[in-house]
């Protein structure tokens, strides 16, 4: 369903992204996991069209998401990093204008808008302005968004940042049955607990290169995803050498 071949991204002197290859395919929920600054974002963001790659492909079926993007467009659904919405709109304006521009019929993104706006919690929210919103509805409403045209991949960038535990729950459930009806989501996300739970793949990318894929078990491999994380990362190690700020108000 979702290839991503050799994947570069390159700034100057930083790899953002180094060949990154990985697969999605239809019916799975990928999570694509690393420290801050790894390329997760950077990754994300080529996958949807957002960010030119340097160098590789990135494929939804047979559509070349560079090579044409038009097409690319409406099969993925994106949640971008720090979102930009348009907010000087209601919600209810937003979910309009994200189904007509994906050219979806008009009566039909007036019934999939209350349906999103039901499941996403937010339908007493519709009418006010999205720079109202709190963070948490901000991010609800954008994740509404990226559904209402049924694409067939969902590429979500943190999804889960900022949403209340209840919501959260809710959030997942709609994954779920997205990715039960054949759609594929691959989403960042800082919560390796939530990883191990609710997706069934992972990627571990660290300074630009991936360093671990496949199933969430295969890679945890008997132990947590924290676990395994911390193991691949030495995200431990780097903690070493601030014992000045650990409580002695000692001054050598
Ligand atoms: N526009 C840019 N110009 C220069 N360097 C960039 C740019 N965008 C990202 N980078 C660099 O690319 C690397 C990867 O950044 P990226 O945002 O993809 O990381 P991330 O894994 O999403 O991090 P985080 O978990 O903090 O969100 C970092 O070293 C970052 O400084």
């Amino acid at each position: 369903m979702l290839r991503t071949e050799v994947l570069t991204k390159v700034y100057g002197a930083t790899v953002a992204a180094n060949e990154v290859s990985f697969d999605v395919h239809g019916g799975s929920l990928t999570g694509v996991v690393g420290p801050n600054g790894a390329g997760k974002t950077t990754t994300l963001s080529m996958i949807s069209g957002l960010l030119r790659p340097s160098s590789g492909r990135v494929a939804i079926g047979d559509v070349d998401v560079w090579a044409d993007g038009a097409a690319a467009k409406r099969l993925i659904g994106t949640l971008p990093d720090r979102l930009r919405l348009f907010d000087r709109l209601t919600g209810a304006q937003l979910l309009y204008y994200s189904g007509v521009l994906h050219g979806v019929a008009e009566a039909e993104v007036a019934k999939r808008s209350g349906e999103l706006a039901a499941a996403f919690g937010l339908e007493s929210a519709l009418d006010r302005l999205v720079s109202d919103y709190s963070a948490g509805m901000q991010k609800k409403i954008a994740l509404a968004c990226s559904m209402i045209h049924a694409p067939e991949v969902l590429v979500l960038d943190e999804p889960f940042e900022a949403i209340d535990p209840v919501s959260a729950a809710n959030v997942t459930d709609i994954l779920e049955k997205y990715v039960g009806g054949g759609g594929s989501v691959v989403m960042s996300s800082h919560s390796l607990e939530l990883i191990q739970r609710v997706c069934d793949h992972v990627v571990i990318i660290v300074d630009g290169s991936v360093i671990a894929q496949g199933t969430v078990d295969a890679v945890r491999d008997g132990v947590s995803l924290e676990e395994r994380f911390r193991l691949l990362t030495g995200v431990d190690e780097s903690q070493k050498g601030l014992q000045w700020l650990h409580g002695s108000s000692d001054s050598e």
